[in-house]
């Protein structure tokens, strides 16, 4: 791939690398305050390799990241759902080919992702990006141990799913009367009832559902949203038979308190395997929200490649969460995600340079500035 400031065959990360022990970590030349190994790609990303594994290096413990997670009560395994492809690419404004949109998520089923959302089965005078949703389904590659979700806001979105070989669907309603009217036409109530439809065919036909709740920690239209609010919406999603709950900070306005106060209320509802995360990063919070969410245990978060993202319907909020970020705080923290860093890397890279973008995540910005 051309552009990436590593090989693309570099070595598969082990799923856990022994963290060095400060005393033979070789001292680094430095040339004024940047390490010289960076003016060398591979020796930086080895460097970062190294540093990823070796979690609180300053007490030196043989696998610090083991007692880590432990001690700050974090689930052992994190599964990662890369929303990429969708999120991620249904704000673009110039519409990204189809042959591009396939080898992104052929290159992205390579990383160890064992979720990735493909695309969804809207309108196209609403979503004109995601209007290749058919050809996208049927192009991709299925690797095995891999599935790969697409949005259905109704029944003829999830007919046309099912005729192009979805597998699995996700409904997306919010927890804001004028979001959920911004988005998808219609009432909180309204939108309810047709996911029950399509929820129910997709039960009858052992298609798994999953289901979103939007504007968890606040709308762009409304402000404020209640705790008790996104409970209600998410005990329907659930009560109606989705599998997994996502609560989406849409606009990136929460903050740890915030995503506290909320899952407290909805967990009272809805266990905590049931739920996953789904944070914008527009304040910069995304990752301090994710941590409070996985520390009150709950072991699924949305993500997307590069930070790319946005909801069309959400103006002013950016990208997801960018999913290097991610599992650089996952690695360093000793949680097992099975995903490999630098292969999710490469895939950013791709697709940034498809959509001539400079990529939100600060790891592979720190990664290719070198
Ligand atoms: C939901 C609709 C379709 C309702 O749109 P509508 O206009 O209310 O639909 P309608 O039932 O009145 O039908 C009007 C026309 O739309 C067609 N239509 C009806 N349904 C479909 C369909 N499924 N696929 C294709 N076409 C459809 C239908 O056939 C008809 O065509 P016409 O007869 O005029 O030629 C529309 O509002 C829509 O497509 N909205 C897009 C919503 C969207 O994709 N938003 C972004 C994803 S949500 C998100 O990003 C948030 C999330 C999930 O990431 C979490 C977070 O961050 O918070």
């Amino acid at each position: 791939m051309g552009g990436a400031c590593f090989p693309a065959g570099l070595a598969q990360f082990p799923s856990r690398v022994p963290a060095l022990h400060p005393s033979r970590i070789p001292s680094i030349p430095t040339m004024g305050n940047v390490p010289s190994a960076v003016k060398h790609c591979l020796s930086y990303q080895q460097l970062l390799r190294e540093h990823l594994w070796t979690g609180d290096s300053v007490t030196g413990a043989l696998d610090p990241a083991q007692e880590t997670y432990q001690l700050l009560g974090l689930p052992e395994y994190v599964k990662i759902v890369e929303v990429g492809p969708r999120d991620g690419l249904q704000n673009e404004k110039v519409i990204v080919p189809t042959d591009i949109k396939i080898e992104f998520i052929n290159q992205l089923s390579q990383t160890g992702l064992s979720v990735i959302e493909v695309t969804s089965f809207v309108s196209s005078r609403w979503v004109p990006q995601m209007a290749d949703h058919t050809e996208v389904l049927r192009g991709i590659y299925r690797y095995p141990g891999v599935r790969y979700p697409v949005l259905t806001p109704n029944l003829q979105g999830f007919h046309r799913a099912v005729a192009a070989g979805a597998t699995e669907i996700s409904v997306f309603g919010a927890a804001s009367e004028s979001f959920t009217k911004k988005n998808i036409n219609c009432s909180i109530e309204e939108s309810m009832e047709k996911f029950e439809e399509v929820v129910k065919s997709s039960r009858q036909m052992n298609i798994p559902a999953r289901g979103y709740v939007s504007c968890a920690l606040g709308c762009p239209y409304e402000g404020n949203i209640t705790p008790q609010k996104v409970t209600e919406v998410s005990k329907r999603l659930y009560g109606m038979g989705c599998y997994e709950i996502s609560l989406g900070d849409t606009t990136g306005v929460g903050t740890p308190g915030s995503m506290k106060r909320m899952l407290e209320n909805v967990m009272k509802e809805i266990p905590p395997s049931a739920l996953a995360v789904h944070c914008h990063d527009t304040y910069g919070q995304a990752l301090a929200n994710i941590l409070m969410a996985l520390q009150m245990g709950i072991n699924v978060v949305d993500s997307a490649v590069s930070g790319l993202g946005g909801c069309p319907y959400a103006k002013g909020a950016s990208g997801n969460v960018a999913t290097e970020d991610l599992l650089y705080m996952l690695n360093g923290l000793g949680l097992n995600t099975g995903v490999d860093l630098y292969k999710v890397m490469e895939a950013g890279d791709f697709i940034c340079k498809a959509v001539n973008k400079t990529t939100n995540s600060k790891v592979a910005q720190t990664s290719f500035s070198a």
